[in-house]
């Protein structure tokens, strides 16, 4: 089986949010605005917490796959690429995280 990346999930978000119709979860989220897509999102973050501290390693890996759709959806929400989420993470790679947050206190 061809390999499924985070990259394929972008482009059926961005296919559906072009012409979803009445049959695509994708569609009804983005229909009732970026507030929903963020409380949705905030669901399943919270829903990935839980399955963690539970140490439920299935539960995890399937809240891990919620929350990553529902990113994609609030991005597109918002009008975000998936490559501009991409574009942050890569220039962090010059520095260490503790670097990174350091930097974030003198904007
Ligand atoms: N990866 C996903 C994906 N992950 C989770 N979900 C949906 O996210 C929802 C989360 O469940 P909840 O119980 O929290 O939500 P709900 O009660 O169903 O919905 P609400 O009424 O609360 O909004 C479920 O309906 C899941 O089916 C997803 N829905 C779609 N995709 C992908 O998006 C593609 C397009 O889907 P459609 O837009 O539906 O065609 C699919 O083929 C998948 O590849």
């Amino acid at each position: 089986m061809a390999r499924f990346t985070i990259h394929d999930l972008a482009a059926t978000v961005d296919a559906r949010a072009a012409s979803g119709g009445e049959g695509s979860y994708t569609r009804k989220l983005l229909d009732k605005g970026p507030e929903h897509c963020a409380k949705k999102f905030g669901e399943e973050a919270v829903e990935t917490v839980i399955a963690a501290v539970e140490n439920d390693r299935a539960h995890l890996i399937a809240e891990s796959a919620d929350v990553l759709f529902h990113l994609l959806v609030l991005l597109k929400s918002r009008g975000v690429r998936l490559d501009e989420v991409e574009a942050a993470l890569a220039q962090r790679t010059t520095m260490s995280g503790l670097e990174e947050k350091a930097s974030r206190k003198r904007d």
